[in-house]
């Protein structure tokens, strides 16, 4: 059933009078259309009265045109009167109010009752003359008034508003007493109702950060007006924002990226990139300290935000800030001086999109109302801000609130991007990943670079990887901060310092310091340490970090405290009381490569090494009092084997002691308490009554090359040292045993098996009293080899001079692991037939030898002597007394340690002539048998009769392991 026709006349009016319409003026225009619609009277009241609205309006515009008329004709009529009696004309009050502001009005009762629906409206079913001209005025409304009316403004009287601009199209947005008496109709309430007192003490204007770009500029030249100001005042009265909007202004600039402007009272900037929107919470104490009735913000993207700002929190974090740092109250100076705060981001989609704030702080307290816009160098420096970075800074943001001669730091860029690697400067930045923004705005303030180190490994994969970053400004100020995983309580390893010396000139030539002392290597590792402490130690609330950062430190400031409280997880504000002149995060990532304590389980894992590390492990042992067993293969720096070592541990890198070409190290990896005890000779000596004839009276010409020059070996002819090793060199150019004569070698020392010595009568045999098994007659000749010596005429570089010119292998001694004893390897790998070493000792007699023998009979010891009989035969039967042979075992060198093996030796001996023809002594030298691998034993066929025990060789139980092992254990 229909409703009353009075009820519904009774609504309408109420309706009307909601936006002001008198009752009468409702109810005369509700009877006309009554009588109009007759039985279809409801389309009067559908769609939230459009047809009334529009009668009431069409109503009112008839009205206003009669009077108007009316007193243009009372004008016209009464010209004359008029003149005469100006005072009875009432021209300058005429009762016509504007068109447009009627319009206005009309179009926004219309928006605010139902925006999308009048939109939509379709007035057909009124009749075609009306729908026109309702239409006509919609599009009229739109044009003259308000493109896109979506201020959404929450209204009150005698309250603060929360005034949220949109953002598709700006908007005059006003806010305030006096102004919502102006738009008083207008608005539509968003929110709910904020009480007085919570108005008045805390007026906020929050201004979504995802959905509003805003941007703030300076009244000065250089004023966009693609930019819309917005003025931002506070009331006399009341906490309200006004927000002063240039309805006229566009937006057109696209990317006004960096603006700079100066206030007249102020010498502050906050500009916001427009691309990256940022969220701009002027809550109470921002508002207190930062803005003035001159301060200019942009809004260039409106949009609605969300009822309930998250910049809340950010205020209270900006407020906590400000109260830290006793900025709080301000005085009405102070108030001009300070620089607007930028809380923290808060908003996930404004993190995203990497936001980047701008903030220039206010440098020269000088500045007044009268044009204290000139900065100071200082000034031109601008803080960019990343969300990263504000992550980092554990959810404060730099405030620039700085008074007189606060300068802060520097900057921090942080793209949150892996960007390129480039080589910069060193080697050792290699990883240093810098960025350059390069960015100038239309200032010329050239903002800045960054750079960041990060962890080799992690470049490109690992964003939280370590980092060193580096910002500055063109003014040489610096910022940096390093990443420090806490959870690493060890050690810490700096990062490179190329790295900490661009830092540190940046630093010093920031600040003119003259302090030598001041390293900021020591600095980091100084902050480190004090924050691994405060980790482990939770006695410590604080700890001075005083040195070196006092020659930052302004007269009288107290000492720079690492507070505890400052840490939030993993970052840490550096407080320096009371300039600040350092932001520190705590970026030095703890690296494990400098294991703390050195222990048997501190190098587990580790693999690989630089050689720059092994020295730092080294020192890190030798702090300790221990000693190092590193192993590293030789051709990589891969990590062969690593143990710690216990206090008596030995490590030789020398055993030589300088007597070789290389170094002899020795190596103790089991832990072998027998330490070899002799002095390492790298030629032989004469004991006492071996008698050797060097002279040179004693070679005769035939003997020697007289005739050669250069190297024999290029000799197409055969020089006479070759003659005597068979018509041939035994040499190849290359340094290498030939082939062929190392085959023969061999082949005669695997007949000798067995034999002790050469021709018919042993010397062995007959003076050491040793039966043989073998019969020595008819035994194959041993091979010797003639180099070219001093008497020669050749170069010292000929290619038949080898095994005088000493031994060139990197060799280890070391404890083997069968049972021998102590022996040798090769730490490189070697070709077959090469020359490794010499076995050198003590040039004794055979009775000496005996003698020798006698006073360790009964002693369990290793033997290290071997005869010199090679020659036996070749000049007669020998004495014992003139019967030589090298031991060894006093004096001797890295041959001594060489073992014995049965078969496959990779060592074999091979008598040298050198000095002296006499082949009673001659030099016995250690060529390879077949490739030898790095690493690799060195071992040597001692010729050995295990069967037969004689003075001068002991046999022993032989762990050489080969498959013909002759005395198998
Ligand atoms: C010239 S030294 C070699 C270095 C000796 N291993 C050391 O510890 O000083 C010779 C002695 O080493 C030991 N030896 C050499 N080769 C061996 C093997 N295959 N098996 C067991 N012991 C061996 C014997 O005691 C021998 O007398």
């Amino acid at each position: 059933m229909a409703p009353n026709k009075k009820i519904v006349v009774a609504d309408a009016c109420r309706a009307m009078e909601q936006y002001g319409i008198p009752k009468i003026k409702t109810k005369a225009v509700m009877r006309e259309l009554l009588k109009l619609y007759g039985t279809s009277w409801e389309l009067i009241v559908q769609e939230g009265y459009k047809v009334l609205i529009d009668a009431l309006f069409d109503k009112q515009e008839e009205e206003e045109r009669g009077k108007y008329n009316k007193t243009i004709a009372y004008v016209g009529e009464n010209s004359k009167a008029a003149k005469s009696k100006d005072k009875e004309v009432p021209h300058d009050k005429p009762e016509v109010e504007l068109p447009s502001k009627r319009l206005r009005t009309r179009s926004q009762i219309k928006q605010a009752l139902s925006q999308e629906e009048f939109a939509k409206s379709n007035l057909a079913k009124i009749g075609s003359e009306q729908k026109d001209q309702n239409v006509a005025d919609f599009d009229s409304d739109t044009e003259l008034e308000d493109p896109a009316p979506l201020v959404r403004t929450k209204c009150s009287r005698n309250q603060d508003e929360l005034a949220l601009v949109p953002m598709d199209n700006p908007v005059s947005l006003v806010v305030g007493e006096d102004e919502l008496s102006w738009t008083y109709c207008m608005a539509e309430a968003t929110q709910p109702p904020v009480s007085d007192e919570q108005s008045h003490s805390e007026p906020e204007v929050h201004l979504s950060t995802d959905r509003y770009r805003i941007k703030q500029d300076f009244l000065q030249e250089g004023y966009s007006k693609s930019c819309l100001p917005i003025t931002a005042s506070k009331s006399e009265h009341h906490n309200v924002v006004h927000l002063h909007s240039d309805s006229d202004s566009k937006v057109e600039d696209p990317e006004p990226l960096l603006r700079r402007k100066r206030s007249r009272h102020q010498n502050e900037r906050a500009l916001v990139s427009v691309d990256n929107p940022v969220l701009v919470d002027l809550g109470k104490g921002e508002l207190s300290q930062n803005c003035c009735s001159e301060e200019v913000a942009e809004v260039t993207q409106p949009h609605v935000s969300d009822k309930k700002s998250p910049s809340t929190s950010d205020s209270h974090l900006a407020q906590q800030y400000l109260r830290k740092e006793g900025m709080t109250q301000s005085s009405p100076v102070e108030k001009t001086e300070l620089s607007q705060t930028y809380p923290r981001s808060a908003s996930p989609q404004c993190e995203e999109k990497n936001s980047k704030i701008l903030e220039a702080d206010c440098r020269d307290n000088t500045c007044n109302s009268d044009g204290g816009n000139d900065l100071t160098p200082a000034t031109d420096v601008l803080d960019l801000y990343h969300n990263n970075s504000l992550d980092m800074l554990g959810g404060e943001r730099f405030v620039d609130n700085q008074l007189k001669n606060e300068v802060p730091l520097a900057v921090i860029i942080s793209d949150g991007s892996v960007g390129e690697v480039s080589q910069v400067e060193a080697d050792d930045l290699k990883f240093l990943k810098t960025k350059s923004l390069d960015v100038e705005d239309r200032d010329g303030l050239k903002i800045l670079e960054s750079a960041e180190l990060l962890d080799k490994d992690k470049v490109g994969s690992d964003p939280d990887c370590s980092k060193f970053n580096i910002a500055s400004s063109p003014n040489g100020e610096v910022k940096i901060a390093f990443l420090c995983n806490s959870s690493q309580q060890s050690a810490f390893h700096v990062t490179s310092d190329a790295v900490l010396q661009v830092a540190e000139k940046r630093f010093i030539e920031a600040y003119r310091i003259g302090e030598p002392s001041f390293s900021l290597k020591k600095l980091m590792i100084e902050l480190c340490e004090c924050f691994l402490a405060m980790g482990n130690d939770s006695t410590h609330d604080e700890l001075s970090v005083s040195k070196n950062l006092r020659p930052f430190q302004k007269s009288g400031a107290d000492d720079i405290l690492l507070r505890k409280d400052n840490f939030q997880g993993n970052h840490c504000i550096l407080s320096c009381i009371p300039s600040e002149p350092f932001k520190f995060q705590n970026l030095i990532k703890v690296l494990p490569e400098i294991p703390k304590p050195m222990t048997s389980s501190g190098l587990e894992g580790l693999h690989c090494v630089s050689h720059s590390m092994v020295k730092d492990i080294e020192n890190v042992c030798h702090r300790n009092e221990k000693r190092l067993k590193l192993l590293i293969d030789l051709d990589s720096i891969q990590l062969c084997n690593v143990e710690a070592v216990q206090d008596y541990h030995i490590y030789v890198d020398d055993i030589a002691r300088g007597e070789e070409r290389v170094k002899v190290t020795l190596e103790n990896e089991r832990n072998a308490d027998n330490v070899p005890s002799f002095l390492y000779i790298s030629r032989n000596m004469v004991y006492d009554k071996a008698c050797v004839n060097f002279a040179l009276d004693s070679i005769s010409n035939e003997d020697c090359c007289i005739c050669c020059s250069g190297d024999c070996l290029t000799s197409p002819i055969p020089c006479a040292c070759a003659r005597k090793t068979g018509g041939g060199f035994a040499y190849t150019p290359g340094g290498l045993l030939k082939e062929k004569f190392l085959e023969e070698c061999i082949s005669v020392n695997q007949e000798l098996k067995g034999h002790d010595c050469y021709g018919n009568k042993c010397k062995a045999e007959s003076s050491r009293n040793i039966k043989r098994s073998v019969a020595s007659k008819g035994h194959p000749r041993r091979k010797f080899i003639k180099e070219c010596w001093s008497k020669c005429e050749c170069s010292k570089n000929c290619g038949n001079r080898v095994v005088q010119r000493g031994m060139t292998v990197n060799l280890q001694v070391y404890w083997t692991p069968e049972g021998k004893g102590w022996g040798l390897r090769t730490l490189e790998h070697l070709p077959r037939g090469a020359f490794v070493c010499e076995y050198v000792g003590e040039i004794v007699t055979d009775v000496e030898l005996q003698q020798r023998y006698m006073q360790s009979v009964g002693i369990e010891k290793p033997v290290y002597h071997v005869l010199l009989d090679a020659g036996y035969g070749s000049e007669g039967v020998r004495k014992d007394e003139e019967s030589l042979c090298l031991d060894a075992t006093y004096y001797g060198n890295v041959a001594r340690f060489i073992n014995h093996r049965c078969s496959d030796a990779s060592l074999i001996e091979i008598p040298v002539e050198v000095e002296t023809p006499d082949r009673s002594y001659y030099h016995v030298a250690l060529f390879t048998t077949r490739k030898v691998n790095a690493r690799e034993e060195l071992t040597w066929d001692y010729g050995i009769d295990f069967e037969h025990h004689n003075r001068s060789m002991r046999a022993f139980r032989c762990f050489c392991g080969s498959s013909y092992c002759r005395n198998p254990n």
